[in-house]
């Protein structure tokens, strides 16, 4: 990318730019890319919020389209100088078959790479996860790693086997040359646990204490640490190595690098609390209520009653077998991989982060369930 000082010249294409994270990074962009020329937001449901971001200076360009259809891809990236692949089933409650969380993650991701070679965009920042590391089948916990910790990556679940495969065809394609003659340049992003604005499980714990009288039970041991990185500082990362990979292409094409921020380590339901004790839940059991033979059993029944009642509804509870294992190993990263190769510093404090992330939560008191 021309290094034109802040002259608005750069075509950026986010895909699942309408999700979580991806709403996070285009209104981030927006705000903080003075080199944005055009903006195209590609998702399978676009948002009407966007609306709201045509009446600026750049160009939004909402593109309703399909990552597991290469042409469409080929099409919204045709003319684009990085695209940040966010688009994925984020799914590991069962909602959608493994076929198809392959399809989208995997498929998807190889459909985004081949339009990058074939339309000669040079940069691709990709969303990858945690996951792809850990926690493995076998329970090991991972803590206080980094980019370079040995660990038995082992998965069996759909999700994080699709996210591993993904992130493995981003990694290789670096260097591959595009259209033009130019080398593609990629980087995947790890992140973990993401909360904020917007966070899909956090609503549902809220609204289960709700249902509850306010009251949420403990599953899980306050010793079990979760590693958490807040979805403005993920934002923010994801920006930082698109407008970085040009000139540091040879450092950090090619690698991975885990999204931190200074948010604690604490066990999953104990950092949730954060927030939802504000907003006047309680989180009920200084230690499990449940034995955790027990909790294995009614994960187990969950996970029965999801196949059983498949044919007439959708039965996705946040306790399962994969989620019980999960939220039960500790998993935290430790690293400044990111701050030695391009800079990176949280744009937001873990203060800030908790404020920003009550008040989404205090906005839903009342509002529609
Ligand atoms: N939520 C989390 O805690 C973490 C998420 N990630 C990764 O971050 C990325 C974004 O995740 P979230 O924002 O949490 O999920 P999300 O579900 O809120 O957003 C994903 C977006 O992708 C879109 N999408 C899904 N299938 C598509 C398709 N076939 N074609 C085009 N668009 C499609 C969805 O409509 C949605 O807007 C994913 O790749 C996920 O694997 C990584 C680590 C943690
Ligand atoms: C019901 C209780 C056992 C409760 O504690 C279950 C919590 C469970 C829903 C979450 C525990 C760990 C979460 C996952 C983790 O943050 C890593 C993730 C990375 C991603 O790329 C996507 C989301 C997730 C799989 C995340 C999903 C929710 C948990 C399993």
């Amino acid at each position: 990318m021309a290094d034109s000082a802040q002259v608005p010249t750069l075509v950026y294409l986010v895909t699942g730019g309408c999700g979580f994270l991806g709403e996070h990074i285009v209104r981030m962009l927006l705000e903080r890319e003075p080199r944005l020329r055009e903006l195209r937001v590609f998702d399978l449901h676009l948002s009407s919020w966007l609306e709201e971001l045509k009446a600026g200076p750049v160009q939004v360009t909402a593109i309703q389209g399909d990552v597991t259809q290469a042409h469409e891809v080929a099409a919204a990236m045709s003319g684009s100088h990085v695209v940040i692949h966010t688009a994925g089933l984020v799914d590991v409650f069962g909602k959608a078959s493994p076929k198809t969380i392959h399809k989208v993650n995997v498929q998807g991701t190889k459909n985004v790479i081949d339009a990058c070679v074939q339309t000669g965009t040079q940069y691709l920042v990709y969303t990858s996860s945690m996951e792809v590391v850990g926690p493995n089948i076998k329970g090991h916990p991972f803590y206080r790693g980094n980019e370079d910790t040995p660990y038995e990556a082992v998965h069996s679940h759909p999700y994080p086997c699709s996210k591993a495969l993904a992130e493995q065809l981003v990694l290789e394609a670096n260097g591959r040359k595009v259209n033009g003659g130019l080398p593609l340049v990629t980087c995947a992003l790890r992140p973990t646990g993401i909360y904020g604005e917007g966070h899909q499980v956090m609503r549902d714990f809220y609204y289960q204490g709700l249902r509850f009288g306010g009251r949420l039970f403990r599953a899980v041991p306050a010793s079990v640490e979760h590693g958490r990185v807040y979805v403005g500082n993920v934002a923010w990362m994801h920006i930082l190595v698109a407008r970085e990979l040009e000139q540091r292409a040879a450092l950090m094409g090619g690698q991975v690098y885990f999204c931190y921020d200074k948010s604690p380590y604490k066990s999953y339901e104990d950092f949730n609390m954060e927030f939802l004790s504000p907003c006047g839940l309680r989180l009920i059991g200084a230690h499990p209520l449940l034995p955790y033979w027990l909790l294995v059993l009614l994960a187990t029944l969950n996970a029965l009653l999801q196949w059983l009642l498949r044919p007439l509804v959708l039965y996705t509870p946040l306790l399962n077998p994969y989620t019980l294992a999960m939220a039960n190993t500790t998993f935290t990263v430790s690293t400044n991989k990111a701050q030695r190769h391009f800079g990176y510093k949280p744009l937001f404090s873990w203060e800030e982060s908790r404020t920003r992330t009550i008040q989404w939560v205090q906005a839903m008191e009342g509002s529609a369930w």
